[in-house]
């Protein structure tokens, strides 16, 4: 999660009103008709709009029976006067009900929408990594904000405002008839009037509240975030006694917020103010047009009212744009920033597929699909300062000269690492560098780990342990050189902080498969999970939290330790082909660290480990080291001396 201010970033900035603007609405709006639901999607709008044209025309019918009424009351009908009390019953009975229904289909339809959106854009969010992309990318603020309050805002506007354009253009159509025939020349004036107030809202409000609107959004979300980032560590704020430093951070986004929305408000008075000239300056007039022909006779008094009534629908319809400018810069804001998450979510699709078609796997897994048949002939396992190893990897290996970084190629700051897909691990000429391209960390690693052995990398903080398995697990992609691993089905990962997911201890266990996954069922049964607790010293834990079904929130609860033998369960019940451990014993005592380690080479056959600790040498079959100096070395555990 990034928290940033678009344009202060080099992100895409707030809209402009521009036919750019109306293409991007119709890309965002026109989803759901399209999409898979859309037979569900274009009906409920037919309702929608159907309700909405009937609203419209009993709109009409009432200007006729309200002319009536004028003119029986100034002609002292008193028949006439209860036939337009009547129509007006009749009409409210027929209204009444009609109404109730067309708010509710507008909500309906506006839930079904913001549900399918949601779900689309979850679905393209979580696929191929791209949530991990984009933040690492950092051209995207508050994605969650996005998908959560944007879209919902997205839809209820863009649903109040097709429901408002569709009934003010029957308005138009169904008013400009009654106008007309009672003074034409005030359909022309209302034509002129409404669009010389459209040019000057547009022209003279447009950009400005626009952009206001976009930035309160991402203001808020970077408010709100602020906030939530406390929740999530409270205790280490608790430690350090950080409140008024996090206060101070938080204020000094509320501030920003604030300040923005003080804008805001400054324009939308400016805006009403507009509004009310613009709006005001119009109430006399159809009655100082049309007064006259009734002075002389020539239309009875309903006329009147029913010309007032007329005009100002018909205003009404033609200014909407001035009149509801304010929700219409809103939806332009959030149009803007829905726009950007989905071409940031195309895009990423976009490459992962040109990877595809280029090496074969996704980036996120981005790959290569060259055979791996000079396997054989090329140095495997490069040993460096140390005698040639014996066993399995021996015979393989050839360098005998310590690598040291000299130079920063282009290309490798520049260049995937290319991806296969084997049995064991095994890197040629693999250098890494850093998300951002601006640090090399190694260069030419050349390494083999057949199945049956093990590796920990060791080496000062900071060196680049961890960027190796991010690199293997297909986080990290920037580099050279060929990096060839089981398939992601095949390997597991444990982080030195283990995530803890939302839901159960069972949950715990069975991340990152579901307990309502069927894949889960094959050890999802609680005789092997029981088992695994107590393979790790947990076996108390079910009965103290209220067993495995038990739910909170874990990260709070659980010790570092606690949360570090749970995840080491976690490992042994889905049982990899490889396991990669980064510093994931790091909160143990030695005692669990060796007993979890023993179990750990008697259950895997492969797995490679990052630690700190030479007693941890002993567990794994070779030692990769790495230097102050980006050098590294590759030695066999018993020749392994310690620094
Ligand atoms: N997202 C990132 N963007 C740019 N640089 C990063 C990023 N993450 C890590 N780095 C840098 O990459 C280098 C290697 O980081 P890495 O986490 O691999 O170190 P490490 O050897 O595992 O350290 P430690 O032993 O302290 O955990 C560090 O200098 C770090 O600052």
């Amino acid at each position: 999660m990034s928290i940033a201010a678009g344009d202060e970033t080099g992100q895409r900035g707030p809209p402009e009103p521009s036919f750019d603007l109306i293409r991007k609405l119709w890309r965002v709006g026109s989803m759901f008709f399209f999409g898979d639901r859309k037979a569900k999607a274009r009906f409920l709008l037919f309702i929608v709009l159907l309700l909405c044209a009937v609203c419209a025309g009993l709109f009409v019918v009432m200007s006729y029976v309200q002319r009536d009424f004028s003119t029986a009351l100034s002609g002292k009908d008193i028949p006439g006067f209860y036939r337009a009390i009547w129509k007006f019953v009749g009409i409210i009975v027929v209204a009444a009900p009609l109404y109730s229904f067309y708010q509710y289909m507008q909500n309906l339809l506006s839930l079904e929408w913001r549900a399918w959106l949601t779900e689309n854009l979850l679905s393209s969010y979580f696929s191929n990594r791209a949530y991990f992309d984009l933040k690492m990318d950092g051209q995207l603020d508050n994605p969650d904000q996005r998908i959560c309050e944007d879209v919902s805002s997205f839809v209820q506007n863009t649903v109040d405002i097709i429901a408002l354009f569709s009934s003010k253009l029957l308005n138009v159509i169904g008013f400009t008839g009654v106008l007309w025939s009672i003074a034409p020349e005030l359909v022309f004036f209302l034509i002129g009037y409404s669009t010389f107030g459209t040019l000057v809202t547009v022209k003279g409000f447009g950009s400005r509240l626009m952009s206001l609107k976009f930035k309160a959004l991402q203001r808020e979300a970077n408010f709100r975030y602020s906030l939530v980032r406390v929740r999530d560590n409270v205790e280490s704020i608790a430690f350090y006694g950080g409140e008024s430093h996090e206060a101070a951070t938080i204020k000094t986004f509320l501030a920003t917020m604030v300040a923005n929305i003080r804008e805001l408000i400054l324009w939308n008075r400016h805006l009403a103010l507009f509004n009310n000239v613009y709006e005001f300056s119009m109430i006399i007039v159809p009655s100082i047009i049309v007064a006259p022909r009734y002075f002389s006779g020539e239309v009875e008094f309903g006329v009147i009212s029913q010309t007032g009534f007329a005009f100002h629908r018909i205003l009404a319809a033609l200014s909407v744009i001035v009149l509801k400018f304010d929700s219409l810069s809103g939806l332009a804001a959030q149009t803007e920033r829905l726009e950007s998450l989905l071409s940031a979510l195309d895009n990423h699709t976009g490459d992962v597929r040109l990877m595809k078609r280029h090496f074969g796997r996704t980036s996120s897994a981005v790959g290569h699909s060259a055979a791996d048949n000079d396997r054989e002939e090329t140095p495997l396992l490069n040993m460096v300062s140390g005698p040639i190893p014996s066993g399995p990897s021996s015979d393989r290996t050839k360098n005998s000269e310590t690598y040291v970084v000299s130079v920063v190629p282009e290309a490798v700051s520049s260049g995937n690492i290319l991806r296969e897909v084997g049995p064991g691990l095994v890197l040629k000429d693999l250098s890494i560098a850093t998300p951002n391209s601006q640090t090399i960390l190694y260069e030419n690693l050349n390494l083999e780990l057949a199945p049956g052995e093990s590796l920990l990398v060791m080496g000062p903080s900071g060196c680049g342990k961890s960027s190796l398995l991010r690199a293997i697990a297909g986080l990290w992609t920037r580099g050279s050189g060929i990096l060839q691993s089981p398939s992601s089905s095949e390997t597991f990962f444990l982080p030195q902080k283990p995530y803890m997911p939302l839901g159960s201890l069972r949950d715990q266990l069975l991340f990152p498969k579901s307990s309502s996954n069927a894949n889960a069922a094959a050890f999802s049964n609680d005789g092997d999970l029981y088992k695994a607790l107590k393979e790790v010293s947990l076996e108390e834990l079910p009965e103290h939290v209220g067993g495995l079904g038990a739910v909170q929130d874990w990260s709070d609860t659980l010790s570092a330790g606690e949360q570090q033998r749970l995840a080491f369960a976690r490992l042994f019940l889905h049982s990899p082909k490889v396991a990669f451990l980064d510093e994931a014993s790091s909160a143990l005592d030695a005692g669990n660290e060796a007993r979890l380690y023993a179990l750990l080479s008697e259950k895997l056959e492969t797995y490679v480990s990052v630690g700190h600790r030479t007693s941890l040498v002993k567990f794994h079959t070779f030692v990769l080291e790495f230097k102050d100096d980006r050098s590294w070395k590759v030695c066999r555990r018993d020749e392994f001396v310690p620094a």
